[in-house]
């Protein structure tokens, strides 16, 4: 009897031990945790002389657990002393991550001119904890839910640092108030829209009525617009650029083909609209945030003028305008081509004040790359090469080394390129050293110099068409936190990407 039972059970057995291996295999191919990070810890203690908090910086403790950060401790308080799992980083700065606003990845549809992959490894080794995609440059643009979707599939177990997307406002879209909400249902963190030809064909150019219904969709779901404001004006150069009159290698006949009234012009149309942002207005609950300001003659006092006026206005500039000059940009260095175009070096100087003023709220890279064919080093042509800089690794130190004579401060620095950023995104939980937030975290040193020749590592895709490359520059990154995950670690990144999509809800 229980012989003939034991024959009858045995096949069943077989079959459930190999559903039970299958089932094993299945899971076990996922990642572990732990591959996640360079640290094997869910708990620990992150030490330093120099830890940015909002309050100021601090020497002590920041207690991380689960990904979050659930203490900050001064170094009166002994508790760290007796606890194991502690990484002292001694006089190296603890800051938050950068969370850049501002970034081109262009995956799907041109991954050879950047990638989520390649992109996120640089913005880890750069200290970059979040980016936000632009909706531009990849293809299909990020229009719709349904691209939107396919940008999502494209970054899944591609990033390192977490990501968000913004979603394009286009005419197809602007006044289809459906798709509208179909996009921000879908999780975009905002709209982006441009007053000028993008240079991407379908990723044409808003007018104001276009940014009005925008923004009326937009206050239901209380998030940003972000404008690239320049319009485009006649100007006698144009004609005397493509007449051949003046030099196509020469920085400043491009310089003269985007004067600075272009800028001025859209803002001027823009602010007309901004006013419906105000409280009690037909879009209070939304936001306009200004792209990459360059021009600080007429844009800046009317930027002024309306955040006096209550609009809810944010403008940011980019470290390549606070960097460069035009004066210096030499015959056929189309690295340095971008819209706006870097200005003169005065304009420089007044951009520094008005970020050290507080009138520009935010930094972002504004990281706009492509391949080296399309930037033209061959023929040096101004006019004719992409309109884009290269810059994502390099941010923080390259803020760092010119913002150094200007006297900027390390809390600064973190509500330039993580607080304010974390506002505009409606990240919460990111952008700060405080108890209850994402543990995202860079640990820096800010007088180690670095030389950025051939024996230094890139991450980012075509290194050769970076604006920054052959530059001395101070600011080393010694590793990055992304919400408690070490992902990188002195020209390491964890063996697997574990950065998250952020959706909005
Ligand atoms: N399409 C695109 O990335 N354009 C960007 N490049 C640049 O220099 N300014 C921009 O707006
Ligand atoms: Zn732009
Ligand atoms: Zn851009």
């Amino acid at each position: 009897m229980d012989f003939l039972l034991g024959w009858r059970v045995f096949p069943l057995l077989t079959l459930l031990a190999s559903f039970l291996f299958f089932f094993y295999m299945k899971t076990s191919s996922k990642p572990s945790n732990s591959e996640c990070s360079l640290l094997p810890h869910d708990r620990f203690w992150i030490l330093s002389n120099n830890i940015v908090t909002p309050t100021g910086v601090i020497s002590g403790a920041v207690e991380v657990r689960g990904g979050n950060i659930i203490s900050v401790v001064n170094k009166e308080n002994q508790q760290w002393k007796i606890k194991s799992n502690v990484v002292d980083y001694g006089d190296a700065v603890v800051m938050p991550g950068l969370i850049d606003v501002h970034a081109h990845i262009d995956e799907p549809g041109r991954t050879e001119w950047e990638g989520f992959s390649s992109g996120t490894k640089a913005a880890a080794a750069g200290g970059v904890t979040t980016l936000i995609d632009m909706p531009l440059n990849s293809y299909p643009s990020t229009v719709s839910e349904e691209t939107l979707k396919l940008k999502v599939d494209a970054a899944e177990d591609k990033i390192y640092v977490d990501v968000g997307f913004w979603g394009g406002l286009v005419p197809d879209n602007a006044f289809n108030r459906s798709a509208l909400e179909g996009l921000l249902k879908a999780g975009v963190l905002g709209l982006k829209s441009f007053m000028c030809p993008s240079g991407i064909n379908d990723f044409p150019m808003t007018n104001a009525s276009h940014i009005k219904e925008g923004l009326n969709v937009l206050a239901k779901y209380k998030r940003p617009l972000l404008v690239h404001a320049e319009v485009e004006l006649d100007s006698e150069s144009d004609s005397e650029a493509s007449d051949g009159i003046n030099d196509v290698r020469s920085y400043s006949t491009y310089l003269k083909t985007r004067p600075p009234s272009w800028e001025a012009a859209a803002i001027r149309e823009l602010l007309a609209v901004t006013k419906d942002t105000r409280t009690g207005g037909p879009s209070e609950g939304s936001h306009v945030h200004i792209v990459h300001l360059s021009d600080t003659r007429a844009s800046l006092d009317m930027i002024k003028g309306a955040k006096s006026s209550g609009d809810s206005l944010s403008v940011e500039t980019c470290p390549h305008y606070l960097a460069f000059s035009s004066e210096e940009i030499q015959d056929g260095d189309t690295r340095m081509k971008c819209s706006p175009p870097i200005r003169d070096s005065a304009n420089r100087e007044r951009l520094w004040d008005a970020l050290t003023e507080g009138h520009i709220d935010m930094l972002s890279s504004d990281h706009s790359p492509t391949v080296p064919e399309l930037k033209r080093f061959d023929e040096g042509d101004f006019l004719k090469a992409w309109g884009g800089i290269s810059s994502l690794q390099y941010v923080l130190p390259v803020t760092w080394s010119y913002g150094r004579k200007y006297g900027i401060t390390l809390n600064q620095l973190a509500s330039w390129w993580s607080e304010r950023p974390a506002k505009l995104a409606g990240q919460d939980l990111k952008g700060s050293i405080v108890s209850g937030s994402h543990a995202d975290i860079v640990v820096w040193e800010p007088d180690t110099e670095f030389e950025l020749d051939d024996n230094h590592t890139a991450y980012h895709k075509n290194p050769s068409i970076s604006a920054y490359m052959g530059k001395r520059l101070s600011g080393k990154v010694l590793a990055t936190f992304v919400r408690g995950n070490l992902v990188y670690k002195e020209g390491q990144h964890a063996p697997v990407a574990c950065g998250v999509p952020i959706l909005a809800k």
